[in-house]
């Protein structure tokens, strides 16, 4: 275990800072994501088939099912990695179905992706001022006086601030000058929802977020997120960890065979027979 990961469990993960208050998701919109008769096949594989839900604003939704469920799939289908051979994806009431991924995460709906292997060689600090700005953010840094050659200076020294405020709230601000492939699996993680977050979205889709991180920055990363909810971001969350998944979701979406199986809270997909049965009688 690194230094930074055994020390964070001295202060029980307690972040003291905040995200500006400016910058959190609106909380208008009951649903902001809604997926609707999602279907896409592989040659004469379907991945996904009819998956229809949505996600309410606000939570931390998790979506299970057994290997080869259909979730990855979803997932690339939501943020426009793929495209739908049928089906509608609505993100905050906009139709959003089919659209590029960067188009898609400029509307706010954000997926965290690994760091990439050029990244690597940069510091912390330097990936998260190449981090991509979706244009919702760059507003924030935008100078009031627009046409002033200042401005460009004042934009570079809002992003920085930004920059800092987010790296001060996952702890990961000591280990700014730290290159990217120096960092633990757990610092990567942190770093990779850090990133994320500069984008100024409205809602995050986690694919396996604590696969890799050991215990403690597992703890860690879960209290960000709970926090980051509680300011209103709705997260929706693909892991294996049922445990996890039950102590940690408010609501769960069980795919199986590319459809929504059944969705509800922990302790009704808990005792739900179709669901012990689909992940073949184990334990749920
Ligand atoms: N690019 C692809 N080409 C062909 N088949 C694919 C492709 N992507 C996914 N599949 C198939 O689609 C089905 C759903 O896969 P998907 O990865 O979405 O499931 P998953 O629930 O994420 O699985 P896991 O939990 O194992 O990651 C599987 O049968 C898979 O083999």
């Amino acid at each position: 275990m690194s230094e930074t990961e055994s020390g964070s469990e001295t202060n029980e993960f307690e972040s003291e800072a905040k995200i500006d208050a400016t910058s959190t998701p609106d909380v208008s919109v009951e649903y902001p994501l809604q997926v609707d008769g999602l279907r896409k096949t592989f040659g004469g594989i379907t991945a996904v088939d009819d998956a229809t839900f949505q996600i309410e604003n606000g939570t931390l939704t998790g979506l299970i099912g057994p290997n080869g469920a259909g979730k990855s799939t979803t997932f690339n289908l939501i943020t426009g990695m793929l495209k739908p051979d049928k089906g509608t994806v609505t993100f905050n009431g906009e139709d959003i179905t089919g659209m590029e991924p960067h188009a898609i995460a400029n509307k706010g709906l954000v997926r965290t992706f690994q760091i990439a292997r050029e990244l690597e060689d940069m510091t912390v600090l330097e990936n998260m001022m190449l981090a991509p700005k979706n244009q919702r953010g760059e507003k924030l840094w935008r100078s009031v006086t627009p046409g002033v050659r200042n401005d460009v200076i004042e934009q570079e020294e809002e992003l920085l601030e930004r920059v800092w405020e987010v790296l001060e709230f996952f702890e990961i601000d000591h280990i700014a000058e730290e290159y990217a492939g120096n960092l633990s699996g757990g610092q990567r993680k942190l770093l990779e929802m850090a990133r994320a977050l500069l984008t100024d979205p409205d809602m995050l889709l986690l694919d396996e977020p604590f696969a890799g991180v050991n215990p403690s920055l597992e703890k860690r990363l879960l209290t960000h997120i709970h926090e980051l909810r509680e300011q209103g971001y709705t997260f929706l969350l693909v892991e294996h960890d049922m445990d996890l998944i039950m102590e940690n979701c408010e609501h769960v979406i069980v795919l199986h065979q590319g459809r929504v199986l059944t969705e509800g809270t922990p302790a009704d997909i808990k005792s739900n027979e179709e669901v012990i049965e689909a992940y073949l009688g184990g334990n749920v």
